[in-house]
Order: C-alpha cells, then sequence, then structure tokens
C-alpha cells in the first residue's frame, strides 16, 4: 500500500477539520493539519479535535509549521519549510521522539536537511497546484529522478515523499522514480466522496 500523507485543506465544501476526518475515514494513517491562514489558536483548536482520533486509528498527526504547538499538544511532529523555524532548531526543542519533514525543492536544500537531521523530506512541487501560494520550481518526473540519483550517489537515505499538484493517474510513474510516499489534498478533496477517494487510491497503489 502506498505510503500516503493528507494534506488538510479548507475549501468551498469542507474545513480543514472535515477534509481530516475524511481522510481518516478512508484508511489514511499520516494526516498533516496545515492551515495557513489560521491563527495558533485556531490550530491548536482543531489539533485537539482531532488528536484523539488519529489515535483511535493509529494515524500520524503532524502540524504545519507550528513547532511549539507541536510541543505543546504532544503530536507526533511537524512539517517545515525554507519560512519555518530551522530543522535544527526544531531538533533542540523537539529531542528526538518527534518526525520532522523538511520541504525540499533542489538536491541542495535535500543536503541542508540532512545535515540538520531532518526525519523525512516533502520533495515538491511535482506540478502546478492552488493549495500552495509562492510555489517553488515545478519538478515533473524528471526532478525526482535527478534528486534521487543525487541522494543515492551522496549516500543520503532519507525518505521522501512528493508532494504538489498531483492526482490519482500520476501516482504510479512518480513511485517509479524511487520515491517512498506521496502527500495529496486537492485531488481528494475535489472528489465527490473524499473518503471514498482516499480508500481507492490506497487500494490501488
Ligand atoms: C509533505 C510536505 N512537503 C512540503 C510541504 C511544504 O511546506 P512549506 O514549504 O513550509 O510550505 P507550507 O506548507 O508551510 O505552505 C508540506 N507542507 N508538506
Ligand atoms: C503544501 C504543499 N507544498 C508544496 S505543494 C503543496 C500543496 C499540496 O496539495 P495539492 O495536492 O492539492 O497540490
Ligand atoms: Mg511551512
Amino acid at each position: 500500500m502506498v505510503s500516503l500523507q493528507f494534506i488538510t485543506h479548507q475549501t468551498d465544501r469542507y474545513t480543514c477539520f472535515e477534509s481530516a476526518l475524511m481522510a481518516l475515514e478512508g484508511g489514511c494513517k499520516w494526516i498533516q493539519l496545515r492551515m495557513k491562514e489560521a491563527p495558533c489558536e485556531e490550530v491548536e483548536a482543531v489539533a485537539l479535535q482531532l488528536k484523539p482520533l488519529c489515535k483511535e486509528k493509529e494515524a500520524i498527526l503532524i502540524l504545519d509549521d507550528h513547532v511549539e504547538l507541536a510541543r505543546k499538544l504532544e503530536v507526533d511532529g511537524v512539517h517545515l519549510g525554507k519560512k519555518d523555524m530551522p530543522i535544527d532548531e526544531a531538533r533542540q526543542l523537539l529531542g528526538e521522539s518527534f518526525i520532522i519533514g523538511g520541504t525540499a525543492n533542489t538536491f541542495e536544500d535535500v543536503v541542508q536537511h540532512y545535515r540538520a537531521g531532518a526525519d523525512y523530506l516533502g520533495i515538491g512541487p511535482f506540478r502546478f497546484t492552488t493549495t500552495k501560494k509562492n510555489l517553488s520550481p515545478v519538478l515533473g518526473l524528471e526532478g525526482y529522478t535527478a534528486i534521487l540519483s543525487q541522494m543515492k550517489e551522496a549516500n543520503i537515505e532519507l525518505p521522501v515523499v512528493a508532494i504538489g499538484g498531483i492526482t490519482y493517474e500520476d501516482i504510479p510513474a512518480i513511485l517509479e522514480t524511487g520515491v517512498n510516499g506521496i502527500a495529496l489534498s486537492g485531488t481528494i478533496l475535489r472528489a465527490e466522496d473524499p473518503a471514498e477517494e482516499t480508500r481507492r487510491i490506497l487500494e490501488s497503489y
């Protein structure tokens, strides 16, 4: 079964919380609570609601950006990008038991996160997406192939999650490049039944 990280998103139809519930209902075992526009208190309230539900379903819960909150709420980890707290600083604060993911768009980003002690890499975007503003350059399949081959050459062994504009049909070719998992948001939330779409993805790949 493909390793799937679901990225929460608020849409016309769903709140971030509802989006996470549907992914969990569909069998997703890894939720990233990403509430870009929300104040910290709101993220905290949603995370507090989500934490027991993830626990019940044996799903990992990580927060996008909010290191201090992840520590306070004792969720499983955080995902950090270029504009967030540096990974080595987050590691100091969180210790070894928290999962820390780092965003990479180039091999240089990979090396930096590897040295800083990241547990996994979110590499993207695969293609253009409206889920995130200020996107880095699109990588396509070639981008993943190139970065993964540079990682192999440099003996950098870190799980890689592909992200950004990925749809159901893209998944086999992306996995063929050697990535370890995928992160999805829009393709699940645009489906008529997002829980069913999550299940379809997990049962197909
Ligand atoms: C799995 C995964 N990969 C990349 C990102 C992007 O993180 P970041 O660059 O910090 O951008 P924002 O998500 O904070 O807008 C991610 N969240 N998850
Ligand atoms: C958070 C993030 N980082 C790079 S692309 C992206 C959005 C992923 O969502 P979608 O699957 O809808 O493109
Ligand atoms: Mg971020």
